[in-house]
């Protein structure tokens, strides 16, 4: 539970904010061979998964700079930004969801928050076209009522905007909202925002241990943080 349960007092939870990327899809197979398509226009080498799990949680933009930076300087990466993206989105769009999968305990997990009543939301820094196509593919949208990419509001993860739009959405203070991601990202858009945050890890935290992020708890799998929410609750109540 994420508060001391002799504190009788303490609010229930009523919605959960999931992260996409390294929370519910293992998507770095896709970014691997889109961004090595990209990369192959411009005549470089392919890089390796592990390098682009380094460069994944901050949104394409940064992903795009990230990458050139291997090759170009500072002022060469702006010049040629945009050419990269076009191309990067173009491949990235023809084989979205093609090498990603779920992971364990997702779908059990959604289906038991589901049976509790919570009120799901996905927020991710990806962009909202490439989001909307892998949640349906996947058989995700049919359980989040709303949806953020990282460019539907004018500022994302690490800041707390997306997360306070969707207490405002769902009309609720935050202390009534979990988010759960597998980054630092998600854990201090959460903390901004005043909503509890439990982390998985499993994804892509920059190359750093998830432990070393602050977060009211670890969780195994998306069932798991289903169950540590019905105990909160429980304790709640
Ligand atoms: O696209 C990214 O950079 C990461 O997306 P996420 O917020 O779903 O982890
Ligand atoms: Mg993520």
């Amino acid at each position: 539970m994420f508060i001391n349960s002799t504190n009788a007092s303490h609010t229930p939870i009523r919605a959960v904010i999931i992260d996409l990327d390294g929370t519910m899809l293992d998507t770095l197979p896709d970014f691997h061979v889109a961004i090595n398509a990209m990369r192959g226009q411009f005549g470089y080498a392919p890089i390796t998964r592990e390098q682009i799990a380094l460069m994944i949680g901050k949104g394409s933009e940064n992903l795009i700079r990230s990458v050139l930076a291997l090759e170009l300087d500072a002022a060469s990466i702006e010049q040629r930004f945009d050419e990269a993206m076009a191309f990067y989105q173009g491949h990235y769009l023809a084989i979205n969801g093609d090498h990603s999968a779920l992971y364990d305990g997702v779908i059990d997990g959604l289906e038991a928050m589901k049976a509790q009543g919570l009120r799901l939301a996905c927020v991710t820094n990806k962009p909202i076209a490439f989001a909307t196509p892998l949640l349906a593919q996947k058989g995700l949208a049919p359980y989040f009522e709303i949806v953020y990419g990282g460019d539907s509001l004018p500022r994302k993860k690490p800041d707390p905007m997306p997360m306070l739009q969707v207490c405002a959405d769902f009309d609720l203070a935050p202390a009534q909202v979990v988010a759960i991601g597998d980054s630092s990202n998600d854990a201090e858009a959460a903390r901004a925002a005043g909503c509890f945050v439990l982390t998985v890890p499993y994804g892509y935290n920059h190359g750093r241990a998830i432990h070393e992020t602050d977060s009211d708890g670890i969780v195994s799998s998306l069932l798991e943080a289903a169950n540590l929410i019905r105990s909160h609750n429980n304790d709640a109540n």
